[in-house]
């Protein structure tokens, strides 16, 4: 057990499913009061969200037709514009209302802001699960840059960064780039002491369908091996699979965490495994 002033003056990142910010009174209670938690403490945050269900439900009502491949959106001209409706629209508004109402100083905006997310856009690639031939995913990018000076002088000042997951490249082309990524390219580059993804289940399930069936502690052997033989599987694969990557880039420990009960982020934070599922290095 280590107490949260152990991490004073080092960076938590938190990444929140956009289906979390449909409740805003329950993100607030349990997101938003661990956040408050972590600042009182001396800790460092900064914040990513997603907008994966508001930006279905929004191209759906534009008559848009949503296509996923292998768990990532294909993005032509119109999906970016969606992207930008959800993202730095609707979702960012909510959860700025949760941190609100949890007394969290949050400066909610997206990647595109300053410098803080370089992107570039993503080649075409063969991608798991989407067939043999290489996928061009159209306006999505990968993280090639991070602000970290901005990050901290907005810190500094007092302010949470919270981030939708769109980013920029030099002639300010945006890109829309799965909130998982570019939270885990964050913690890498902030040097972060604690990655928490933020989701719908409460950890890694050894039957994804029981959540009584949650894995406490993964190493990153244990956490492959889960993957080859299919425990893990959809959305939860490249949320593993990046966090493993991350782990080797210097990050200390990575937690996938639920928010039910809604103390379970920041007993997560105290007591490794014992709400969430906690990836320890080596
Ligand atoms: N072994 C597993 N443990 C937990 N969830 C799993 C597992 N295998 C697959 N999943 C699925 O992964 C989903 C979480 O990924 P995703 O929907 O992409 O989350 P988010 O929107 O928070 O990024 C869960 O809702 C669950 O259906
Ligand atoms: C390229 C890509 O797939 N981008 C994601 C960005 C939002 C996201 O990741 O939202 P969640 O965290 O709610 O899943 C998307 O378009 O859905």
């Amino acid at each position: 057990m280590s107490g949260l002033r152990d991490f004073r003056g080092r960076w938590f990142v938190v990444k929140i499913g956009g289906e979390l910010a449909q409740d805003r009174p329950r993100l607030a209670a349990s997101v938003g009061a661990a956040v408050r938690a972590f600042l009182d403490a001396g800790i460092r945050v900064a914040v990513i969200h997603g907008g994966g269900p508001q930006a279905t439900e929004l191209q759906k009502k534009l008559g848009l037709q949503p296509r996923m491949v292998a768990g990532r959106r294909y993005t032509d001209e119109a999906t970016l514009e969606v992207m930008k409706m959800s993202l730095a629209g609707q979702v960012s508004v909510d959860v700025a209302s949760a941190f609100r109402l949890a007394g969290v100083p949050a400066l909610c905006t997206t990647g595109m802001s300053a410098g803080l997310i370089t992107a570039e856009r993503r080649p075409p690639k063969v991608m798991s699960g989407a067939g043999p031939e290489p996928v061009d995913l159209g306006l999505v990018g990968d993280v090639v840059g991070v602000d970290v000076e901005a990050f901290r002088r907005l810190s500094d000042a007092g302010f949470v960064p919270v981030l939708g997951s769109l980013g920029g490249d030099g002639r300010g082309q945006p890109f829309n780039i799965n909130a998982d990524t570019v939270a885990t390219r964050v913690a890498a580059k902030l040097g972060a002491a604690k990655l928490f993804l933020v989701s719908n289940v409460p950890g890694v399930l050894a039957n994804k369908d029981d959540p009584s069936t949650r894995l406490p502690t993964l190493t990153p052997a244990e956490a492959r091996e889960k993957i080859a033989s299919g425990v893990i599987q959809g959305g939860m694969i490249p949320k593993v699979e990046e966090s493993l990557e991350m782990l080797e880039e210097g990050i200390e420990a990575i937690h996938i965490v639920g928010i039910s009960p809604p103390e379970a982020l920041l007993h997560e934070a105290e007591r490794p495994g014992s709400q969430g599922t906690a990836f320890l290095r080596g």
